[in-house]
């Protein structure tokens, strides 16, 4: 029996093995409230599994995930959503034709409001959430604009602004730096810090500045398995993580 936990996110020896290879091998991970978790680790060591698993793209084959003491495991995708788990993938899939507007309206969640409200009042709050997240995502000046135009960097923040306009408890981030310019990135990381407050978000990234910047505490993983997991301080200077990753 899985008992309740005050951790916002519970894994438990969570385990996923594609014909007979742990891709995910009893990982156990405990997120609070509030934190923002890096995970860390060489090139398939299994992170992207990780978050494809919490949000229910991935079945496990044993273990437990819990968020605010729901399992997950063996949730639908669409209810983990509703549930309040948000993920941003690698590659963007905001709708290029689209204006920033109407990308983030596109993402409210629909059948929220309370049924016989007026429409009016409906779409003023579907409007003032749009400005507000807009804002968040340092986009609130082109609302008007295609998304296809937007830079690399903005795509990135209207994918983030698409997630939190459902106001998810958890975030799972993968590399959203990658490929921005140094000012884009020290915007992101003010964005993370900022989007984890009152949440809980993690984020599998490589770039060892920006994770000392943003980073509460770090996860590093290895073979499907937790190597270390600690403050930046403490697990850049285990010998274990510096032999099969820091140190190539
Ligand atoms: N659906 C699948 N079927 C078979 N093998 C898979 C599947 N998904 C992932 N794997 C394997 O699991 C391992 C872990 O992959 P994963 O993408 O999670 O690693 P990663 O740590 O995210 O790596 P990277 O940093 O390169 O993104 C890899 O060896 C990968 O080939």
């Amino acid at each position: 029996m899985v008992l309740p936990t005050d951790y916002a996110l519970a894994v438990e020896n969570l385990t996923v093995s594609f014909d007979g290879f742990k891709a995910v091998d009893a990982v156990s991970l405990y997120v609070d409230k509030g934190e923002l978790r890096v995970v860390i680790g060489p090139n398939g060591a299994g992170k992207t599994t990780l978050l494809d698993l919490i949000c229910g793209k991935t079945r496990p084959t044993s273990g437990s995930i819990q968020f605010l003491n729901r399992e997950l495991s063996s949730m639908a995708e669409q209810k983990i959503v509703r549930n309040g788990v948000g993920r941003k993938f690698q590659t963007p899939s905001i709708y290029p034709k689209l204006t920033v507007f109407e990308n983030l309206e596109v993402s409210f969640p629909k059948g929220r409001g309370v049924w016989g409200s007026l429409f009016f009042s409906r779409s003023e709050e579907v409007k003032s959430r749009i400005l507000e997240v807009a804002k968040e995502i340092y986009l609130d000046e082109d609302l008007d604009t295609e998304a296809e135009i937007l830079s690399h960097g903005q795509k990135q923040w209207l994918e983030i602004g698409m997630l939190l306009i459902a106001n998810p408890q958890l975030i799972l981030l993968d590399e959203p730096v990658a490929g921005m310019s140094v000012s884009e990135r020290k915007k992101t990381a003010e964005l993370l810090r900022r989007i984890s407050q009152g949440r809980s978000v993690v984020v599998i990234e490589h770039d060892m500045n920006f994770v000392r910047e943003i980073a509460d505490k770090v996860t590093v993983m290895h073979q499907g398995k937790v190597l270390a997991e600690g403050s930046m301080d403490k697990v850049e200077n285990d010998e274990k993580v510096i032999e099969v990753y820091l140190g190539h």
